[in-house]
């Protein structure tokens, strides 16, 4: 028999994997800009400038230049302010160390200036990144658009989204506000918080398509695998995010810098982008040749609005929703109030306090590919979603006892966290084309990323003001002394209590309706 010759450009494996690498590309440079103010929070809410020593502990210069002034008070000092502080002063100030009054004498490394917002403002800010994909229905029109309009024109749309968001996001931080309200808030944090919801709808449905891009090139081939690698390389954005963004911030004394590198790498991720609609193009028509060959003219039909209602009538698939909703909740929003948690709660010296939360992407990015592997082979996906829940919850618990207040202990916490952060994506993403067919996987993928924004919108809300309100300690003279972090992590913890319920149900759902959760992938 005559073997097909007409081969599709995904059949290449060449092909497939280099438009993986792209569009993977432009989503890393997504996720830098996602969490690159997290590890920014304390700089954000310090009011004035900090001063860094070398020994890499740091004062508020307020408070630093009021100690030098109390050892320099009987001697004919020079008056001291903020400009005279400089990188590489050698400063003496009166201090308490472990209870007694002393000379103390440091080296500067850095002056950094802070913004003082509240962190209410702070959690503000954080889930503005969902609130017009919430409330103005982006998303839902995101999904329709990339099932209307297609791969090409919504992945343009959505990475320019992503840099012009970013770009606003950037301008805010950089400019100097006065004390500046719009409708009673610091105008600083409305504009960079209007940038950063830009962003976050050009960043979600930048995912929905990316989503539907990978399962156009390797549905029946290595799926779970594309998925897990794609994710993978998101994570590296999240953890260089994590790692560099308080350093470079301090080395500059900006907190804007780390946001103009990423709106720098976003326009690089819009160039790639426009490469891939190229391979895009050459696909569609691949496909259409080998349809021709094969004597298949019947064309694929269009999508219908008459097609939601075989989305919302699953149960499967509003399960999956909610699991992503809860485990989510518990995940991303939790990472945008690590580093300070670090810091606060665990004595991690500020320059190493990002690398933590870092070390949780870091883990998921050879983690997430392999469990994406295990799944193509072995199944068990609705699993591998239960004991990714169960470990979220675990991990928040420890995080919210009072006692165990040690570095390494925090370590070893957040790589169980990193363990679990690769165990349910890599089931979920993959499991979803098992429950709704192709032709409705643009809109099934978004109105998943809307309900999950709803969490991604307001659990930051919810804990910046509990950490505004209940958390923080003062001193008698109304000075910030500390964080408890039993409540905020508590709440944490409540999520995956949700999402260990939820993927126990979406399990039981499997058995009886036969979505294939816990079969593999990859047909032998
Ligand atoms: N909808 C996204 C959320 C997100 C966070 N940062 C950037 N996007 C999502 O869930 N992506 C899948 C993932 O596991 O990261």
């Amino acid at each position: 028999m005559k073997e097909q010759i007409q081969k599709k450009l995904s059949d290449s494996k060449a092909a497939r994997w280099t438009a993986l690498i792209i569009v993977s590309f432009t989503m890393m440079c997504g996720y830098f800009l996602t969490d690159v103010m997290s590890p920014l929070e304390n700089l954000l809410t310090t009011r004035g400038s900090v001063a860094y020593f070398t020994d890499d502990t740091s004062v508020p210069t307020d408070s630093l230049l009021a100690k030098m002034e109390l050892l320099a008070a009987d001697e004919a000092s020079p008056s001291l302010t903020v400009e005279s502080l400089e990188k590489g002063l050698q400063v003496q100030y009166l201090d308490c160390v472990d209870g007694n009054q002393q000379v103390v004498e440091k080296t500067v490394a850095t002056i950094a200036s802070g913004e003082g917002w509240s962190s209410t403002e702070y959690g503000f800010f954080s889930g503005s990144y969902g609130y017009i994909n919430v409330f103005l229905l982006m998303l839902f029109f995101g999904g329709l658009i990339l099932d209307k309009m297609g791969i090409r024109f919504t992945g343009i749309l959505s990475s320019g989204l992503m840099f012009a968001g970013a770009l606003i996001k950037w301008y805010a931080l950089a400019s100097d506000f006065g004390d500046a309200t719009f409708l009673g808030m610091n105008l600083q944090v409305v504009v960079a918080s209007l940038g950063f919801s830009i962003f976050g709808v050009g960043c979600e449905i930048s995912g929905i398509t990316v989503s539907k891009v990978i399962v156009k090139w390797f549905a029946g081939k290595e799926l779970a695998l594309a998925m897990g690698l794609q994710v993978a390389m998101a994570r590296i954005g999240t953890a260089v995010a994590l790692g560099v963004s308080l350093p470079v911030a301090r080395m500059m004394g900006e907190v804007s810098y780390p946001v103009l590198f990423g709106a720098i790498t976003l326009c690089i991720g819009f160039l790639c982008y426009l490469v891939y609609c190229v391979m895009d193009k050459k696909e569609d028509a691949s496909v259409q040749a080998a349809r021709q060959e094969a004597g298949e003219t019947a064309e694929e039909e269009g999508f219908k609005m008459s097609d939601l209602k075989l989305i919302f009538c699953s149960k499967g698939f509003w399960l999956i929703t909610l699991l992503c909703l809860m485990f989510y909740a518990g995940v991303f929003p939790f990472l945008k109030f690590a580093t300070k948690l670090m810091i606060f709660k665990y004595n991690v010296p500020e320059s190493f306090a990002g690398l933590i939360p870092a070390l949780l992407p870091f883990g998921t990015i050879l983690l997430t590919p392999v469990f994406g592997t295990l799944y193509d082979r072995i199944g068990r996906g609705a699993t591998l979603m239960i004991i990714g829940s169960v470990m979220l919850t675990v991990v928040h618990v420890l995080f919210a006892l009072p006692v165990m207040n040690y570095w390494w202990f925090a370590v070893v916490v957040m790589v169980i966290l990193g363990i679990a952060f690769s165990l349910v994506p890599s089931a979920m993403w993959p499991s979803v084309p098992k429950i709704i067919p192709m032709k409705q996987l643009g809109s099934a993928y978004a109105i998943i990323f809307y309900i999950q924004n709803i969490g991604l919108a307001m659990v930051p809300l919810l804990i910046g003001w509990v950490i505004n309100d209940f958390a923080t300690q003062y001193n008698e003279a109304g000075v910030v002394t500390g964080y408890n972090y039993t409540v905020p992590m508590t709440i944490f913890a409540l999520f995956g209590a949700c999402a260990i319920l939820i993927s126990l149900m979406l399990r039981q759902e499997d058995a009886k309706k036969h979505y294939g959760l816990e079969e593999a992938n990859m047909k032998k």
